[in-house]
């Protein structure tokens, strides 16, 4: 028979699982596109009602309603297997699952109603929920194990959860005096132990998760923050704070600073839509991204101008590698419908310390325009003389015109 103080002590793991779910809850609530937290939420409900029930009901009642109670227990191990397995974003095989619960509630009820047997069904028990626990393992593990610690971590408490889920009933017989045959009592070393467990795993489980999540949610802003969505380049404030580390590097010296920008961008817009506009920006990127290296920074200053920082390399180098570009996308036939070529200009100048920067993108700029006043399609580079053509002299008004829809 129990005391109160003895419901406060057999009921504290419920009540902790109990207030883990509701936090998680919260957390759902907030977060609905987590959808891990709802089924880690649900894992947590279900499990502390069941080990609550089974703590507190006299012994007659629970041998009745044993496999009920057991139900709940293994829909909770479903849901954290289900939270596990989305948190992941692999598939729980859905035969193997139905089989594994049905096999696991049968052999209960045989060890319950057809030939009794406690030891039996504790152990068939832990067996049937430690595979629901681990049916997602596999998948995981087909997918490769990340580098990153968190995730190990994540991924071996899970399975340790699981693997002392089935060996408990084992372990508390090699080391319990009293093995399995007080296990239904509430104060055994077997139910004892089944409470820590759960709780202490359910505590670092839940701990391990969260941090990986904000983690996740940083860095997913911080990609937001720097990257421009539409060409997946640097954008303009993390060009600066990125450039800045460059500049700092005197082993990555001759830097020079390219400002490029697309030529009659508007009408490409205008005569085959915004769309169009969007694959252009996509593909110029892209051009401009395998013609440098990787200590080299592209990004998209806004619009059509991008602007790069090209580390390694004089000024002729970086003409070369202008032309590259210019050449590359020249020959792409298939980017605009209809025969028109592709092109773009360019403004080239070195930079020799991380306080030019300003002074250097200007210069860039400066030089980007007087190749766009004599006529587009050019690279114009420091310390080049090039006379002052007026805007008059730029292509003909046509140079996008003669496709336009009838
Ligand atoms: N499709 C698309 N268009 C954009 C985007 N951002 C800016 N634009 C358009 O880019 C065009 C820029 O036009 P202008 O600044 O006149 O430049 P341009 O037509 O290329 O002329 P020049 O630079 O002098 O050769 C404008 O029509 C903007 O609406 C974008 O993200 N997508």
């Amino acid at each position: 028979m129990h005391t109160s103080n003895d419901y406060i002590y057999v009921l504290m793991p419920s009540v902790s699982l109990l207030f883990l779910a509701g936090l998680l809850g919260v957390c759902w609530v907030i977060q609905r596109q987590q959808r891990f937290l709802f089924w880690l939420c649900t894992a947590y409900l279900l499990t502390a009602t069941s080990i609550g029930i089974r703590s507190v009901l006299k012994l007659e009642l629970l041998n009745h309603y044993v496999v009920p109670v057991n139900a709940l227990f293994l829909v909770g191990a479903w849901c954290m297997a289900k939270s596990f397995s989305v948190r992941r974003g692999v598939l729980m095989p859905p035969m193997p699952t139905a089989s594994v619960c049905v096999a696991t509630l049968a052999s209960l009820y045989y060890f319950v109603q057809i030939a009794p047997s406690l030891v039996g069904r504790i152990q068939a028990f832990s067996i049937g929920a430690a595979l629901v626990l681990l049916l997602p393992v596999s998948p995981v593990l087909k997918r490769g194990l990340s580098d990153d610690w968190l995730d190990r971590a994540l991924l071996w408490t899970y399975v340790s959860y699981a693997v002392f889920t089935m060996l408990r009933p084992a372990l508390v017989m090699c080391l319990g005096t009293t093995g399995l045959s007080n296990a239904m009592q509430a104060n055994s070393t077997y139910w004892v132990t089944t409470l820590m467990s759960i709780l202490f795993f359910a505590l670092l489980f839940t701990v391990l998760l969260c941090a990986a999540t904000i983690r996740e949610t940083l860095n997913q802003l911080r990609i937001e923050r720097d990257i421009d969505m539409l060409t997946q380049i640097l954008n303009r404030r993390a060009f600066h704070e990125l450039a800045q580390r460059r500049l700092a590097d005197q082993r990555l010296y001759p830097m020079v600073i390219l400002a490029g920008d697309i030529d009659h961008f508007k009408r490409i817009n205008d005569n085959w839509g915004h769309a169009k506009g969007d694959e252009v920006l996509q593909l110029v990127s892209n051009a401009m991204q395998h013609n440098v290296r990787n200590q080299d920074l592209v990004a998209r200053f806004g619009g059509e101008e991008f602007v790069l920082l090209l580390t390694r390399i004089d000024l002729q180098g970086a003409e070369q590698v202008a032309k590259r570009i210019c050449m590359e996308l020249r020959h792409d036939q298939e980017v605009l419908p209809q025969g028109p070529v592709l092109t773009l200009s360019f403004g080239i100048a070195s930079i020799a310390s991380k306080e030019q920067l300003q002074g250097a993108l200007k210069q860039a700029d400066h030089l980007l325009y007087s190749a766009k006043n004599a006529g587009r399609d050019r690279v114009h580079v420091e310390g080049r003389f090039y006379p002052d053509i007026s805007f008059e002299n730029t292509k003909p008004e046509d140079y996008y015109t003669m496709s336009l829809p009838l």
